[in-house]
């Protein structure tokens, strides 16, 4: 018995509140009151009463609650319910049950209080038995399906309409991503108007359509894109950093023909020292090129050979643009020192494969359907009151809708792909394949891969620096939540919710990725540390690095052009004609300029690293675990800007500021 004051908190989007009445009840290990009230949840507010009761509740456990629809159904975003109890001779204790979802229907809902899972074995099974009828309600809620065989599983939903309403974009995001579409298809249409009488036979043509909506840094790219330095620089901290790696060897592909002995010593001089780098896209090699409004594209496999330069610069040395082979033993090298338009459009051509891999492996594979699969596992897995649920939950925000809108407009039937992308048309699909074939755990934990790819304590590799400094500062984060709810390795290893989300990531998401160095359980804090700090960083600051970077890097169609259209040179006279006969056509670059600006702007209702709203855990304990986080944010923050402040070209997509907490686009 005692008098008991309850907060209702109703979220901030547009149509969070609702005209139907709510009903709640406390519950508590000895007995539970219904509270007789019938409230209507308003947007925003926050709506305290109090009650007495005279049964004998004993520690409250939940707080069930019902929307009850007379005429319409009114669906209510509900943040979180908090209930002060104030008992005889006892100072008043604050109980918070979370919740941050969707109510609908009529059906009861039941809120764990916040430290329910550290109590569950004491509670006669009260939350065990919770537990499982709310992962029986999400297991039929979020369901898997193999959108396309061979790569990572999905979500099971042929639309966006087709997800639970908590994977919902909320109205603002939605509202801003309609509209910004309606604007690129309109920005489409117009320049195809502007330019239908124009010419288009040089390469300063494409300043027809290089329009508003550009960064600083995309101008910097149209005036620079030519110059070798600028061209290499993009291989260490553009917007794909994942592929550079430094030469153990002088690549077995890198036929030397007769009368190059001055460059095969020139490279090898290089490795000797140190410091010859290499980027390979024998990944596309053979795959099947894209036919758009009937006309033939073309790909290539290029090998790209670097020299780090004492100042950091990255200079190319040499581009093979095909894999010797039966009707090409010798395939022919391209220098710096050929025709200025030979060489331009080998780069060219080097650029292009990267746009493929960069878009298809780097960002789609590796950032956005990796967190598919960890969102999908952690809704059928983990229960809400899990603290690995609490820990991951702010991170997978918005990221199962922009994904299947992205299977929906990018890469299907008719999509972005097939419209203006030479793997389009299904050979994007083959490169997904083989790319998932070589998805390891490794390469998605940025000390392992950038160890693999020698790029550690490189002093002009910003990504590279500033990923690792992420990472531990995300480890440090995800270590603090662990140590406070897994007090030994054996909580870990018997935890029976934990281990089926591993393996439903590892056997079923990733189809059976134990061969790839992926785990199948956790023996240990640190394994579960290790691992649930790759989902977080691969959720926010490895996105951030290959997502932002398309508005800067893309949209100057000329420096990573989406599709080419005549075959790669197999000799060294080539004309302006040939070049702007291989470039994307007219309609080609602003497709992709429109979808680089769509894909890469910033959000306007982003939330930054860290800095979610939403408070799943309560206790001193997880808020000084944030708190920490927040702090070495912040700290890396400054050290960032005050590096860039003596850059000529300032590396800021893993600024933390400017880290999305999801993946939202
Ligand atoms: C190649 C895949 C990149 C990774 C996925 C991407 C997500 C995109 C999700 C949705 C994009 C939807 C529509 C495209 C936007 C505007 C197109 C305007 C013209 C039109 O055809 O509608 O990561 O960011
Ligand atoms: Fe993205």
């Amino acid at each position: 018995m005692g008098r008991y004051r309850v907060r209702v908190a109703t979220g901030n989007s547009a149509f969070s509140g609702s005209n139907n009445q709510v009903q709640l009840w406390l519950v508590g290990l000895r007995a539970e009151v219904e509270l007789g009230l019938r409230l209507r949840p308003a947007r925003g507010q926050m709506e305290d009463f109090e009650v007495d009761v005279s049964e004998d509740l004993g520690p409250l456990q939940f707080v069930k609650l019902r929307k009850i629809h007379l005429l319409i159904k009114d669906a209510w975003f509900c943040n979180h319910i908090t209930v002060w109890v104030f008992e005889q001779s006892m100072e008043e204790k604050e109980i918070v049950f979370p919740c941050y979802r969707w109510v609908e229907g009529d059906g009861i809902i039941c809120l764990p209080e916040t430290t329910a899972w550290m109590i569950r074995n004491e509670s006669q099974g009260l939350f065990q038995k919770h537990q499982e009828e709310e992962l029986k309600a999400r297991r039929t809620l979020y369901g898997w399906v193999s959108w396309k065989k061979g790569i990572p599983l999905s979500v099971a939903a042929a639309s966006e309409k087709d997800l639970p309403l908590d994977a919902r974009f909320h109205e603002e995001k939605k509202v801003d991503f309609e509209r910004t579409r309606v604007v690129g298809v309109t920005e489409i249409a117009l320049k195809r108007l502007y330019t239908l009488l124009s010419s288009w036979n040089s390469l300063e043509d494409f300043d027809q359509i290089f329009w508003g909506g550009k960064s600083a840094l995309a101008k910097r790219v149209r005036l620079s894109w030519k110059d070798d330095d600028f061209f290499g620089y993009q291989f260490l901290n553009g917007v794909n950093p994942t592929l550079l790696r430094k030469s153990s060897s002088l690549p077995t592909r890198l036929v030397i023909p007769p009368g190059t002995e001055d460059l095969k010593a020139q490279l090898e001089r290089k490795l000797q020292e140190g410091c010859l780098f290499e980027v390979d896209f024998s990944l596309l090699a053979g795959i099947q090129a894209n036919v758009i409004q009937g006309e033939r594209q073309h790909l290539a496999a290029p090998l790209l050979m670097l020299k780090m330069e004492p100042d950091g610069k990255l200079l190319p040395m040499v581009i093979q643009l095909q894999l010797p082979g039966s009707d090409s033993p010798v395939p022919p090298l391209f220098l710096p020192s050929d025709p200025s338009l030979t060489w331009l459009l080998a780069k060219a051509w080097v650029k292009n494969s990267d746009f493929q891999l960069h878009e298809l492996q780097a960002h789609l594979l590796k950032t956005h359907l990796m967190a598919e699969v960890f969102a999908v596992a952690t809704m059928r897995c983990l229960p809400g009151m899990h603290p690995i649920f609490k820990l991951l939950i702010p991170h997978l925000r918005y990221t199962l809708e922009i994904n299947t809108r992205a299977r929906t407009k990018l890469i299907s039937n008719g999509g972005f792909f097939d419209q203006a992308v030479n793997t389009g048309g299904g050979g994007h699909l083959d490169v997904l394949r083989r790319a998932t074939t070589c998805l390891t755990y490794r390469s998605l934990c940025p000390p392992d891969d950038l160890a693999d790819r020698g790029l550690l304590g490189v002093p002009s590799a910003f990504y590279a620096h500033d990923a690792v400094r992420l990472w531990d500062i995300i480890s440090r984060y995800v270590q603090g939540i662990v140590q406070l709810h897994y007090l030994e390795d054996e909580v870990v290893r018997s935890d029976p919710e934990l281990q089926a989300w591993c393996r439903e990531i590892t056997e079923i998401g990733l189809c059976k990725a134990q061969e790839r160095g992926f785990p199948v359980s956790f023996q240990s804090r640190d394994e579960l540390c290790h691992f649930v700090t790759m989902c977080i960083f691969t959720c926010t600051a490895q996105h951030s690095a290959v997502n932002q970077g398309q508005l800067d890097w893309y949209t100057w169609v000329p420096n990573a052009p989406c599709t080419m259209r005549q075959p790669p040179p197999t000799t060294k006279d080539v004309t302006l004609e040939m070049v702007m006969a291989t470039m994307p056509n007219v309609h080609q670059a602003c497709i992709q300029m429109t979808i680089s600006w769509h894909l890469g702007r910033f959000q306007p209702d982003m939330v930054p690293l860290g800095h979610h709203k939403e408070q799943y855990f309560s206790g001193p304990g997880p808020q000084a675990v944030l708190n920490r986080f927040q702090e070495d944010l912040y700290t890396l923050e400054r050290e960032i800007v005050a590096r860039n402040e003596s850059l000529d070209l300032p590396y800021e997509y893993l600024k933390p500021s400017r880290i999305e907490n999801s993946i939202t686009i």
